[in-house]
């Protein structure tokens, strides 16, 4: 059984006080701190930070080796960004000691990843966008949890994560579909008592492994 990881985005903390808002999300209950790194393509946005990236090696320079060296344990990049680069950027994340996963937005299809998760250096982690990539605080997508059950049913232990919408009132649809591993930036961060919304988020998925 794949265990649930519950992953405040920070994309929804206080900027200004980073590394004191990862820490209080850590003693609130998170397994994981998710930091988005948007490339003005595949997440545009008004985002409050954008990083331009003008060529491959330019977004490998500014983000993996850095990541790596600063301590992240997963690095996940959009299929859609890298169509003809992922072996050496799976390759890449995995010299840097971090664990590589791919995302898909909502327009592209699930059958996009197998060929990353059947190679002979597979990702290890598939991360299914439930709004389209930019910000935090949109409607959560019921439709792309056709993809979870897909994926869930092909791979019973890989991690399948959602980002996007996700909620005390969205989080049994993605749990029942089999997801694991929950991105939530406004319902934790907005919450009087975070911790209370993480222990419900990580109930959600435990309950449903139980029954599936
Ligand atoms: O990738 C994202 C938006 O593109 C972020 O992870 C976003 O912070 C999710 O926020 P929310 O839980 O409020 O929907
Ligand atoms: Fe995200």
């Amino acid at each position: 059984m794949v265990k649930p990881k519950i992953a405040p985005s920070m994309l929804s903390s206080d900027f200004a006080n980073l590394a004191s808002e990862a820490e209080r999300m850590l003693r609130c209950g998170a397994d994981w701190l998710h930091m988005d790194i948007m490339d003005g393509y595949v997440g545009y946005s008004g985002s409050r930070h954008i990083w331009i990236a003008t060529s491959w090696s330019q977004i490998l320079l500014i983000t993996v080796e850095p990541l790596g060296k600063a301590g992240a344990s997963g690095f996940t990049f959009h299929v859609e960004a890298s169509k003809d680069n992922w072996k050496e950027l799976v390759q890449l994340i995995k010299s840097k000691g971090m664990t590589p996963g791919v995302s898909l937005k909502p327009g592209t299809p699930i059958e996009d990843v197998y060929p990353l998760l059947e190679d002979e250096n597979p990702v290890e982690l598939v991360l299914v966008m439930t709004v389209e990539p930019g910000f935090g605080g949109q409607k959560f997508m019921p439709e792309m949890m056709d993809k979870v059950r897909t994926l869930r049913k092909k791979y019973p232990s890989l991690d399948i994560e959602v980002d996007g919408g996700l909620g005390p009132s969205t989080i049994d649809m993605a749990a029942s579909a089999g997801a694991n591993c929950i991105v939530a930036g406004s319902s934790v961060f907005g919450a009087s008592d975070p911790a209370q919304v993480i222990t419900l988020l990580r109930k959600s998925v435990e309950d449903s492994q139980k029954t599936n």
